[in-house]
């Protein structure tokens, strides 16, 4: 299987952002922006926003995806929300691991398995995100870093639950700060993944695999991004604020 059979797919990250009356204005301008697109469109919201978006994208071709999953399935664990509460809402996706919630709440490779878990087992899609800092990167450990955060974050995982699996290369130097890494860059990096993807599970789970990228993704620079051979999609943070940058994203995936 090579790209093209691949599911492309582009996510909106909206991390912190947009209250419900702005999420409803954001999701009527993405309606008919997206509704030609030749890509998954998934839109991962806060936990406040999710029962607007899943009611307000029924019927259409946009998927919703809440932004972390604690792993316990229920109890004693103040302001945490459950796969099973993602589910029973309607939801499709869940981000697992992304560098925020390492970086400011000391989520780990083990918890980010756990959480990766806990969401396939209760019948998740999940947006696993690696990815290197800048001192790893200039350490020249990107590679190392990628493939033991992928390994870890997948542990326990089956072959037939990587059909529910995305992973997400989101260099952390390039999050939020304009400076994009290099198609090539990207290129390099999402083929290393692909590779230790074929080391654990074959081939041919490694060749259906959808990988994206992450990290000042914008209307300019998509087109180049994903015309990369082992870059399948795209995980958008700002860009995904603003309906036309989104749609034009999501126009270049479905090219
Ligand atoms: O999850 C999305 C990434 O963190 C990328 O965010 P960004 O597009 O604002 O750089």
């Amino acid at each position: 299987m090579d790209k093209a059979n691949r599911k492309a797919i582009i996510a909106g990250n909206w991390k912190m952002n947009k209250t419900a009356t702005e999420a409803v204005e954001l999701i009527d301008a993405l309606i008919p922006a997206v509704k030609d697109a030749n890509c998954e469109v998934v839109i991962c919201t806060p936990f406040t926003t999710l029962v607007t978006a899943v009611e307000k994208t029924k019927g259409t071709n946009i998927h919703v995806g809440a932004e972390n999953v604690h792993f316990e399935k229920s109890g004693a664990f103040t302001g945490e929300i459950s796969a099973d509460m993602l589910v029973d809402l309607g939801v499709e996706y869940v981000i697992t691991g992304h560098s925020e919630r390492r970086q400011y709440f000391a989520e780990t490779d083990e918890t980010v398995n756990k959480r990766t878990l806990a969401a396939l087992n209760a019948g998740l899609k999940v947006l696993v995100c690696v990815g290197e800092n800048l001192t790893q990167r200039e350490q020249g450990v990107t590679e190392e870093l990628v493939r033991m955060q992928t390994k870890i974050a997948l542990n326990g995982v089956t072959a037939e639950q990587m059909a529910n699996v995305v992973i997400a290369y989101e260099p952390v130097w390039a999050i939020g700060t304009g400076k994009t890494a290099t198609s090539d860059q990207a290129q390099e990096v999402c083929a290393a993944i692909r590779k230790v993807l074929g080391e654990l599970y074959g081939e041919a789970v490694a060749k259906a695999t959808t990988i994206q990228y992450g990290g000042s993704m914008n209307a300019g620079n998509a087109e180049e991004l994903l015309g990369k051979p082992d870059v399948d999609g795209g995980l958008i943070g700002g860009a995904s604020l603003k309906a036309d940058a989104f749609a034009t994203i999501v126009a270049a995936a479905s090219k």
